[in-house]
Order: structure tokens, then sequence, then C-alpha cells
């Protein structure tokens, strides 16, 4: 399928009538979605509206208290497994393990579940194929290194190579760059967007730098508490309020934030800096 006609057809993934409460807390209410294969998502809204348990149903970590959630008409495994990737703010590597083995341990111990470890040819040929990965991302100088001897945007490489080796359908990305520099930002803005134009990757990010959000996504859904009772303050859950197609072109998507009416753009600021 070609990012610039977005498949029309049956939806990858379906989100229906999705809730999600804990105890008499109301989080997420209601979500409807239906989203092609290869869309690029980007979340956004205020602190703790539910962005993350979004994410983590999709993963499958955790199921809605009601509702659905299929892929490929098939409701999502209640396990995380190798079709859902995941890259945290925080970086999730193995300090303990070279940046080469914490990209190949993803191919060795699915394949190697008794052993641990793949021997001989097996061996070599993941790691090879870690290699590749890792030369793509940007570390290709860095193999021998360990995760303590990396800058934090060489950390997060590392983490997005060791979620797309394992060939992933879906990347879910929670708040990936929020630690990093600006100037590292942008270069990871670039990289994310290669890896995800060769590829047909279907991606979910957490962000809560709006302008982030607009130049990297193809579908921009923010989410938002429109109901609020001050007497029971978790008696509503927040919803998708906005949920807006941004053209391939990544100028077009520039545009589209300068179309919205101001309203709309100021209202969007206000929830992006209440969530930092
Ligand atoms: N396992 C859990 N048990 C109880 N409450 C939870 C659980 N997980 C999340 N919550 C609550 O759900 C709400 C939403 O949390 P979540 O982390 O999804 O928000 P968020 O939008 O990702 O926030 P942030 O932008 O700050 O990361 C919060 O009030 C949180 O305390």
């Amino acid at each position: 399928m070609s990012k610039q006609t977005m498949s029309t057809g049956k939806p990858f993934i379906q989100v229906k009538n999705v809730w999600q409460e804990y105890g008499d807390q109301t989080v997420l209410e209601r979500l409807d979605l239906n989203i092609a294969e290869g869309e690029f998502c980007t979340l956004v809204g205020a602190s703790g509206c539910g962005k993350s348990t979004f994410l983590r149903m999709l993963l499958g970590q955790e199921r809605p208290s009601r509702g659905e959630i299929l892929l490929d008409g098939s409701p999502i495994a209640a396990e995380p497994d190798a079709s859902r990737g995941v890259v945290f703010q925080r970086y999730s590597v193995f300090p303990h393990l070279s940046v080469l083995d914490n990209v190949a341990i993803g191919l060795e111990l699915p394949r190697a579940p008794l052993l641990g470890r793949l021997l001989g040819g097996a061996k070599r040929r993941a790691r090879e194929e870690a290699a590749t990965m890792l030369e793509k991302v940007g570390l290709g100088q860095s193999l021998k290194k360990y995760p303590e001897q990396l800058s934090g945007g060489m950390q997060q490489r590392l983490a997005i190579a060791q979620a797309l080796i394992m060939k992933p359908r879906v990347l879910l990305l929670d708040e990936p760059f929020g630690a990093l520099d600006p100037g590292i930002r942008k270069d990871m803005h670039a990289l994310l967007l290669d890896l995800w134009n060769e590829s047909r990757l279907t991606v979910f990010m957490v962000t809560h730098d709006l302008s982030e959000g607009f130049t990297l996504g193809t579908r921009l859904m923010v989410f938002d508490r429109p109901r609020m009772d001050p007497h029971a303050p978790g008696a509503y859950g927040a919803r998708i309020t906005y949920d807006i197609p941004l053209n391939e072109d990544r100028r077009a998507a520039r545009a589209a934030v300068e179309s919205l009416p101001a309203t709309v753009t100021d209202h969007l600021n206000n929830l992006a800096q209440g969530a930092r």
C-alpha cells in the first residue's frame, strides 16, 4: 500500500466502544476508531487523560474494561507479542549488554527459548541482521559499546532498533523523544520518518509537543475530557475530541496547523502545555 493513498479498505485496527476504568475512575470512554495499515497516528492531550493507557491496551498489556480492539479483524492478543513493538521515553535497553547484543538478543531469544542463545550459523545471521539494523539507525560505529557509553539520542536509536528488529506491524512510541534536546529530536524525526517511509509500519506516538505531532503524523488525535463533574472527578473519562487527518506531504501537514481556526489551535496548544 502506498503511503500516498492510505487504504480505504477494511481497517487494520478497529477500536470499538472502548472504555478503561480503574475502580471508580473512568480514564477513557467510548473510543471508536478505525485505523488503516501504515497510518502514523500522533496522540496529544493533557497529562493523565489516558494516552499511555490507550497504548498499553494496543500493546495487549491491559484489557479494556468495556469494548474491544481488533487487529486484522481478530481481538488483539492478550499479551504483547512480536507484532507490536514499543519504545518508551526512558531508555529501555539492557545496560549489561553491548549495543549489538541488545538488538541481536531479540532475534535469539524467541528462536532458542530453551538454550537462551543461538549457536553457530544461526547466531552469526542474527548478529548480521542486528548489525544491519543498527547501521540503519546510525549506530553502525557503536556495535561494541555499552548503553552507558551512548548519548540519550543514541540510546533511543538503540531502543528503536531493538523494537524494529522484530519486524512489528505496529510501533508504539510513548514520548520517545521527550528527554532529548531539540536538535537531536529533529534528527530522530528524520530517522523515524525514513524508517516509516520504507515500511508498512503503523505507528502510534504519544507526544506533548504539538508541532512534533503535526510534523510526523498522518493523523493527529487529541485526547480530552469534555465532561467534568467537580463532585465526582472520576465519573467521566477522556475521549478523542479531535481526529485530524494530515496530508502525507509534511509541508501540507504544517499548512493544516495554520488553516485551523485560531480557537482550535489555541485550545490544542493549551492542552499540550498543560501536559508538560
Ligand atoms: N493501573 C492503573 N491503576 C489505576 N489507575 C491507573 C492505572 N494506570 C493509569 N491509571 C490512571 O489513569 C489515568 C491516565 O493515566 P495515563 O498514564 O494513561 O495518562 P497520560 O495521558 O499518558 O498521562 P501523561 O501525559 O502524564 O503521561 C491517570 O489518572 C492514572 O493515575
